[in-house]
């Protein structure tokens, strides 16, 4: 099944949720002129890493994020993997959390990010979910990673050994001066796991850190398709959902694993 992707990489206004929803309009408005079948929005959208103001800010329940992407999904019958938004589910209860839409405009799945990044105090801020990131798009088994949750291997694998997944959705704000990491992390989980890795990273500044951009789409043998620079734009591909199969039947890594050993 050929599916063609479109990432937003973009510059997020910090703690502006709502100039965040007037640009990410203009730009999926923007992205439809390729005719793609998923679009994808990067980590923390709507405020940025505006942690402080959070409690402020945080979209309650996500209720201004389902409308406003659920109607754009809908009106152009595309599917939104809308990054990840800051959603209040109460006083002090925040998560950062991952919505994907039909092409009815339907939420079909949610995922708050598991691992909280210290480095940047996510964990004073921000509640770490608890629930696995699979969906599907169509009948592709897929699943959803938030940023940090890439440098945790045995998490990518729970989705891919246990669930299937042929697609990876990573979002991302990775600083600028680990990209190198970001590049390498998403190609081995690319090659390791023999899926398809469609990670979309913001860029610009915000007061503390500069975001490096390098949206990448790497194929199930770790070639990089497509990849962004340090500049706002959307990155459009196609790619082949059956090459997960002939990879994973050239050289069989999950009927070799040796499951009596660990
Ligand atoms: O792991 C890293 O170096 C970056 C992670 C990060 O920026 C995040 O999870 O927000």
């Amino acid at each position: 099944m050929n599916l063609t992707v479109s990432m937003i990489q973009f510059d997020i206004l910090f703690g502006s949720p709502k100039e965040n929803y007037v640009k990410v309009k203009e730009l999926i408005n923007k992205a439809m002129k390729s005719n793609p079948d998923v679009i994808m929005l990067p980590e923390l959208w709507t405020t940025g890493y505006d942690l402080t103001r959070l409690d402020e800010i945080a979209d309650y329940k996500g209720e201004t994020t389902i409308s406003f992407i659920g109607s754009l999904a809908k009106q152009y019958r595309v599917t939104i993997v809308a990054g990840s938004i800051a959603k209040k589910e109460s006083d002090k209860e925040i998560y950062n959390t991952m919505f994907v839409f039909n092409p009815n405009g339907k939420v079909v799945h949610q995922y708050s990010k598991v691992h909280l990044f210290r480095l940047m105090n996510e964990e004073k801020y921000l509640l770490a979910g608890n629930e696995k990131g699979s969906f599907a798009i169509g009948n592709v088994p897929s699943a959803g990673l938030i940023c940090y949750d890439i440098r945790f291997p045995e998490w990518v694998r729970v989705h891919t050994i246990n669930n299937g997944a042929k697609l990876l959705f990573v979002t991302a704000e990775w600083p600028k001066p680990r990209i190198d990491h970001w590049r390498n992390l998403l190609i081995s989980r690319a090659i390791e796991n023999q899926c398809y890795v469609l990670a979309c990273n913001r860029v610009g500044k915000d007061p503390d850190n500069e975001f490096g951009g390098n949206s990448l789409v790497i194929d199930p043998w770790g070639q990089v398709l497509a990849e962004g620079s340090t500049e706002e734009a959307i990155i459009t591909t196609t790619i082949d959902t059956n090459l997960v199969d002939e990879i994973r039947k050239r050289i069989p890594i999950f009927e070799d694993r040796r499951v009596d050993l660990y």
